[in-house]
């Protein structure tokens, strides 16, 4: 049964396709309401309200997958969960064109005063100088974070025949040009605009933008929005720019504290604010919980997901592609991790033939999860591998190839010990499967699964038969055995696959055979 917690409102109906399923059980309720079953969780749906702090995810040891239904993840300790190997997603567009509504919408209302007029009137009063407004057309309007919504707001903007300039530190030439606007630098935004409105990320970047300093650079009268996060705009830097008229209006939908309480912006007149209502329309909020949903069952299934924020996204046809190279590469690793059992430094990974042309990023990174699986006492996958090896000053690197050796494919590993280099060779065939190739120096062909057992001995008749004696007199039984040998008379090595793992004892036993070098168990 996978159990997963939903904490915050959810859609019902987008939740409908993880309810059709038998093997999920769905419990609403907040994670302060469910202390006592915390631990049972696999995924946990959330939407801002709940905060995953990295508290709440020691007592949620099983959590696999975390789903944000919304953009913002900056209630989520991403890196927290990313430290446990916890998948987090969210529903990048599901909410945007009801956010850019919300901005829109508190633009005009911000103009023409229309929550002040709203209260006047329902006062019994009818003063209708008192709430003279202005035309949004032929003003200028600044955005500042030009992605999903702040795009959506210029199109918008447009259609009003307002003037849109952009700032957007990473908005490319070519995007703006399609897009219509021109980029500007934010000094350019903030000196030009009647209107400002934020659409960034809350980051230690965007933290402030709007402080003290550049509300000194904006023109005196100008109207700010701020529907994207609390803190973009520094609410306590705002004061003295309401109280000297400088900014003739402000719109907020969000707040440095949610919720805010009883707040010194709340004084002034020309200030309206809303509960952060952005995505709270049906529309986003069905797309939103139908995209977590999708997503939760893809990754239930096994599939990858599309919309994660610490994974690099996949989309189903790449995933298929790859998929064979993921499962080899991951048993490489492990086998690497096992043989080479010293500190290593250095994974250096070649791509050869047809895999070299597929989406190597996710390959390599489950050959790491992999390697590092028997190292590590904790959790390791593909989500928090990179993190795991550089805490363990591992490095790693992706090289291409050539060299296939006679192969349609070849993966190439090669690990750097104290003191040794070790390099494992494999390769996919279709409708065969993995095998690897080249081990250790040695020209070989066997099968990675299972309990397999490698011997490097010296090339003399016989020592076939002397393993299997004693493989044999403790009931093991040998499924396949490949060899392989640099010349005559030489080095020769055995990997056996048995029907059962071997203690320490046998390993032992084995290993006094004479001319016997080494003996290795490797679990794969
Ligand atoms: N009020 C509400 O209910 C909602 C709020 N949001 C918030 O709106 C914001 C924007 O969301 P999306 O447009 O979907 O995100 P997005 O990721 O598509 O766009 C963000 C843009 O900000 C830009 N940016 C990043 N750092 C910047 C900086 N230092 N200066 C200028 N630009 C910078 C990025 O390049 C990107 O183009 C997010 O904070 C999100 O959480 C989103 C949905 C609903
Ligand atoms: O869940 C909500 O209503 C908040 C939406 C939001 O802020 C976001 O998607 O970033």
């Amino acid at each position: 049964m996978f159990r997963i917690l939903v904490s915050d409102a959810i859609s019902e109906e987008g939740l409908a396709p993880l309810r059709k399923s038998e093997q999920i059980e769905i419990v609403q309720k907040k994670v302060t309401e469910a202390e006592d079953r915390l631990h049972e969780f696999d995924a946990l749906l959330v939407r801002s309200a709940t905060k995953v702090t990295e508290e709440l995810l020691s007592k949620m040891p099983n959590l696999k997958i975390i789903g944000r239904a919304g953009v913002g993840v900056d209630n989520i300790d991403v890196e927290a969960a990313t430290k446990r190997g916890i998948v987090v997603i969210n529903a990048p567009n599901g909410n945007t064109v009801s956010a850019a509504e919300h901005t829109f919408a508190m633009m005009a209302a911000l103009v023409r005063h229309i929550p002040q007029a709203h209260v006047s009137v329902k006062s019994r009063e009818w003063n209708r100088s008192a709430f003279v407004g202005t035309e949004l057309q032929g003003k200028h309007l600044g955005i500042i974070g030009f992605g999903r919504i702040g795009s959506e707001v210029a199109k918008r903007a447009r259609a009003f025949g307002m003037i849109v300039h952009v700032y957007d530190p990473f908005l490319t030439k070519e995007r703006a040009e399609k897009l219509g606007v021109s980029i500007h630098t934010l000094d350019e935004v903030l000196a030009c605009s009647d209107i400002i409105t934020v659409h960034t990320p809350l980051t230690k970047e965007t933290k402030g933008l709007l402080g003290e300093k550049n509300l000194a650079k904006t023109k005196k009268g100008v109207y700010l929005i701020n529907c994207a996060r609390g803190g973009i705009i520094d609410e306590k830097a705002l004061i003295p720019f309401l109280q000297s008229g400088h900014v003739a209006g402000v719109a907020l939908d969000v707040f440095e504290q949610e919720p805010p309480g009883d707040h010194p912006l709340f004084a002034f007149d020309n200030v309206i604010v809303t509960p952060h209502l952005g995505a709270s329309t049906v529309e986003a909020q069905l797309n939103v919980a139908t995209q977590v949903a999708e997503e939760v069952l893809q990754f239930l299934e096994g599939k990858p997901v599309t919309s994660s924020i610490n994974l690099p996204t996949l989309s189903k046809d790449v995933y298929e592609k790859i998929q064979a190279f993921y499962n080899l590469a991951k048993k490489m690793g492990m086998i690497a991790s096992q043989y080479m059992n010293i500190p290593v430094q250095e994974l250096s990974v070649t791509y050869a033939g047809t895999v070299a042309d597929l989406e190597t990023t996710y390959i390599t990174r489950s050959l790491l999860a992999g390697f590092l699986r028997p190292r590590v006492a904790s959790t390791v996958n593909e989500v928090n591998a990179a993190m795991i090896a550089k805490e363990r000053g591992i490095t790693y690197g992706e090289k291409f190839s050539d060299e296939t050796h006679g192969y349609a494919n070849c993966i190439s590993l090669t690990v750097q010990g104290e003191n040794k280099t070790f390099t494992i060779k494999g390769t996919h065939i279709p409708n065969y499967g993995d095998r690897i190739v080249h081990f250790d120096g040695f020209t070989i062909d066997f099968a990675p699964e299972g309990h397999l057992l490698y011997i490097q001995h010296q090339d003399r008749p016989g020592m076939i038969g002397k393993v299997g004696n004693i493989l044999g007199e403790h009931q093991v039984n040998i499924a396949t055995m490949q060899v392989g040998r640099q010349q005559a008379g030489g080095k020769a090595i055995m990997m056996l696959s048995l029907d059962k793992p071997i203690d320490d004892a046998l390993l032992q036993k084995l290993t006094e055979i004479e001319d016997i070098e080494t003996a290795k168990r490797v679990e794969v």
